[in-house]
């Protein structure tokens, strides 16, 4: 189902686990900020509602997508949150460069998953125009920084 079918931010609390007891980080990047901001702010919004405390949640910020890798693997070492959020917003230009960013950074992402026991959620915006960015982070299609905050609750505690 596309994104255009259904809203991102759309989620039912009762369903969601407690997030009183968790510590969870979120790395954002910088790049495309007007966007970033508004994930963050999603993702943010989210944890507090579904109880999480203000001082159990960690910011980093990096200067772009392709460094949301290295900051999620050293916020895990030093910070050891329960799980990571990886905020970003990649814009097709005029090259191939945003194939590159995009597929470097997912994969990224999926390695730490692999090779970590700490879930990193990708939250990470790849969209051929701004509009389409302003519209998933909190625009029609609503935010995915809330959807990306429900995924890191439900892993953080997944078989627990
Ligand atoms: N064009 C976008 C970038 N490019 C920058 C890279 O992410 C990286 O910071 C640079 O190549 C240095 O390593 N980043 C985004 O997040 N979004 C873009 O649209
Ligand atoms: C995703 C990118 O790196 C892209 O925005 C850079 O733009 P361009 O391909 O025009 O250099």
């Amino acid at each position: 189902m596309a994104t255009a079918n259904r809203n991102l931010s759309h989620y039912d609390k009762d369903s969601i686990p407690d997030a009183s007891h968790l510590k969870i980080g979120i790395v954002v990047s910088e790049w495309n900020e007007e966007i970033t901001e508004g994930l963050y702010q999603g993702a943010h919004t989210t944890l507090v509602e579904c109880g999480l405390k203000e001082d159990q949640l960690l910011r980093w910020n990096v200067p772009g997508s392709f460094e949301l890798t290295f900051g999620c693997k050293k916020m895990i070492e030093e910070l050891k949150p329960d799980a990571v959020i990886a905020i970003g917003s990649v814009i097709r230009g005029e090259t191939q460069h945003f194939d590159f960013v995009c597929s470097a950074t997912a994969q990224g992402i999926k390695d730490l998953n692999v090779n970590t026991a700490t879930p990193v959620i990708f939250c990470v915006l790849t969209d051929d125009t701004l509009q389409q960015a302003k519209d998933r982070s909190g625009g029609t299609h609503g935010n995915k920084g809330t959807e990306a905050a429900i995924a890191a609750i439900k892993m953080a505690v997944l078989g627990k």
